[in-house]
């Protein structure tokens, strides 16, 4: 038997050998092949293009077509379509080949190697430059791009409200492509190697109802690649004015690529595009600044908008689902109307309308990372601990990714409620849950024109401190309703605060209390374990890559 597997290794190496000696001469008659296969194809698709022209002609001068076409559309049209389908006639079918090279039992095979380096050769060596010349025009454009160019799709193609404009057409008179809810737009790789340009250029073929191939003719932009290039790369430039040491802002630092392994050409366009042409461009203090000056409004409940801005970052992150991965902030869902006008986000309308014209000034940012920043600087600005926040979410093109209405805490029920929302959905514990809720209550307050509730839980409701636990203790609750909406919820003795339904449960549900009586008593506890719960809340559905960067999940 190891006579047999020994001959056998043996003969395979030296075809193997044998094989990599053959590979120059072969690549030579490829190239040559090739040439002559692709000029062929052009040939007969002229010839056919001729009679096209002429069969249309024809139609034309004895009034047969009856659709609203002009005959000029009609024939670019045809032209358009044959050459599509020329082109794509003389590439492989690449990803079968690749499974087929690619599968373990064959790897483990000697002799398949020179095949294999054969086939990427090809791949790289002929069909790349080929396409690099059709790029730089010395070859006719006759169908688009041969390659994935991440370039040609960096212009945004997202309306404000993050809806995919209309697509633009090469070829104006298709209504395949006019109707773009029939072109598929490409699954476009993040990676960009030239192994995975190549291959996932070649597995995006679409095909139009008539039959006819319409592969990457059609210049889709893809939001989803603005974005992902839209993520800063660089560090920020130093700030003006020194900042004290205590509060220097370490975690704001944009991730550089270099600190990963990511591919040489992903971290050379992500150079390129970073060259800047806004020069505040990954300065995230500046946007900082924004969030705190756009604070203080006198007019507005205690002159703060501040409790306003939490709650809107608390909604962002508290639709996660850990079981699906679904929700959670990373997507910027939260600028869809089809989340925002959950019923359980009434109010939430001013912190929008403010963080959306910071990003009008500021818009490298993505959505996800402002509105999870406006949360974190509000509270440091309101007197709370500093928490750590990373960039690097990225927004979801449209608003598939919208996850489903009704998974916020409804507020007038109990324990079991609090332990699916926190604990199962979102993966908190009880000392996380106690800390989260009594930090976000003792901000701000409700309000009767939105959530039909009434008055706010703390003295100073624009001042974060441990004072929600302290008066949940203190303070004797009364069970009543709202005489405007009929809401139930606590008063206080004086109606001077307040309490809702599942406030009272931090002190109804022992587990609960014990960490409302250790954060009464110890505020500087309160403040850390706060800062890394609301942290964690931030990165909730946040996988993050190599390069610190959260690509939308798919
Ligand atoms: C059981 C969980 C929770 C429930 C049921 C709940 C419910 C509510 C309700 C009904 C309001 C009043 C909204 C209005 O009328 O304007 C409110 C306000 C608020 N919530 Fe929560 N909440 C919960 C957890 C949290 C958490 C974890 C945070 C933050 C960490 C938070 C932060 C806030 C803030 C800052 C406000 C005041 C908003 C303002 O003044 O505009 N809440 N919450």
């Amino acid at each position: 038997m190891d006579r047999i597997a020994g001959t056998y290794t043996s003969f395979a190496s030296s075809v193997s050998t044998l094989g990599r000696v053959l590979l120059v001469p072969y690549v030579f008659l490829r190239v040559i092949l090739q040439f002559a296969h692709y000029n062929t194809l052009n040939a007969l698709s002229y010839t056919k293009l001729f009679i096209l022209y002429h069969y249309n002609m024809i139609l034309m001068i004895n009034g047969a077509r009856e659709d609203d076409l002009t005959f000029r559309e009609s024939w670019e049209q045809k032209k358009r379509f044959n050459v599509v389908r020329t082109y794509n006639e003389t590439r492989p079918v690449a990803e079968d080949v690749k499974a087929w090279f690619e599968s373990p039992a064959l790897q483990a095979i000697p002799g398949i190697t020179w095949r294999r380096t054969a086939y990427y050769y090809e791949r790289y060596v002929i069909h790349a430059p080929i396409c690099t010349l059709r790029k730089l025009s010395f070859v006719p454009k006759k169908t688009g791009s041969y390659l994935f160019d991440p370039h040609s799709n960096s212009t945004p193609s997202a309306d404000k409200d993050g809806q995919l404009l209309e697509r633009e057409s090469r070829f104006p008179n298709s209504d395949a492509i006019r109707d773009s809810s029939r072109v598929i737009a490409p699954r476009v790789k993040s990676d960009f190697t030239p192994k995975s340009y190549i291959l996932s250029s070649e597995s995006v073929r679409q095909t139009h109802d008539s039959g006819h191939l319409v592969s990457q003719t059609v210049p889709i932009k893809s939001p989803s690649i603005t974005k992902l290039f839209d993520q800063p790369a660089e560090a920020p430039p130093p700030s003006p004015t020194p900042v004290p040491k205590e509060q220097q802002v370490i975690e704001d630092r944009p991730i550089k690529s270099s600190d990963s392994n990511s591919s040489f050409f992903y971290k050379i366009r992500i150079r390129r595009k970073n060259k800047p042409q806004d020069p505040t461009y990954g300065n995230y203090e500046l946007v900082r600044q924004a969030i705190r000056d756009c604070l203080p409004k006198p007019d507005y409940d205690d002159g703060s908008i501040g409790p306003n801005i939490v709650r809107f970052t608390w909604h962002c992150c508290a639709h996660f689902d850990r079981e699906s991965g679904t929700g959670g902030c990373n997507g910027g869902t939260m600028r869809f109307a089809q989340e925002f006008n959950d019923p359980g986000n009434t109010g939430l309308h001013t912190a929008k309308s403010y963080l959306d014209q910071i990003h009008e000034k500021y818009p490298w940012i993505s959505f996800a990372d402002l509105y999870t920043l406006g949360g974190v600087v509000a509270i440091e600005a309101m007197g709370g601990p500093k928490i750590e926040w990373k960039p690097g979410r990225t927004d979801c093109p449209d608003s598939n990714k919208v996850p489903p209405m009704g998974r916020l805490p409804v507020a007038t029920k109990d324990t079991e409620h609090l332990h699916e929302v926190f604990t199962q959905r979102l993966g908190f514990n009880d000392q996380e849950l106690v800390a989260l809720i009594g930090g976000g209550h003792t901000l701000g307050g409700c309000h009767v024109k939105f959530s039909g509730f009434d008055g706010s839980w703390t003295s100073n409701p624009v001042k974060f401190d441990n004072e929600f636990f302290r008066v949940l203790l203190e303070d004797t609750w009364n069970f009543e309703k709202v005489p405007l909406t009929g809401m139930p919820q606590y008063y206080n003795s004086d109606h001077s605060l307040m309490m809702l339904i599942t406030d009272i449960e931090l002190i109804k549900n022992p587990t609960f209390k014990y960490w409302v009586e250790v954060y009464a008593r110890d505020s500087e506890l309160f403040m850390r374990d706060f800062a890394s719960a609301f942290a964690k809340l931030l990165e909730l559905g946040v996988n993050r890559d190599p390069d610190g960067i959260a690509r939308t999940k798919i």
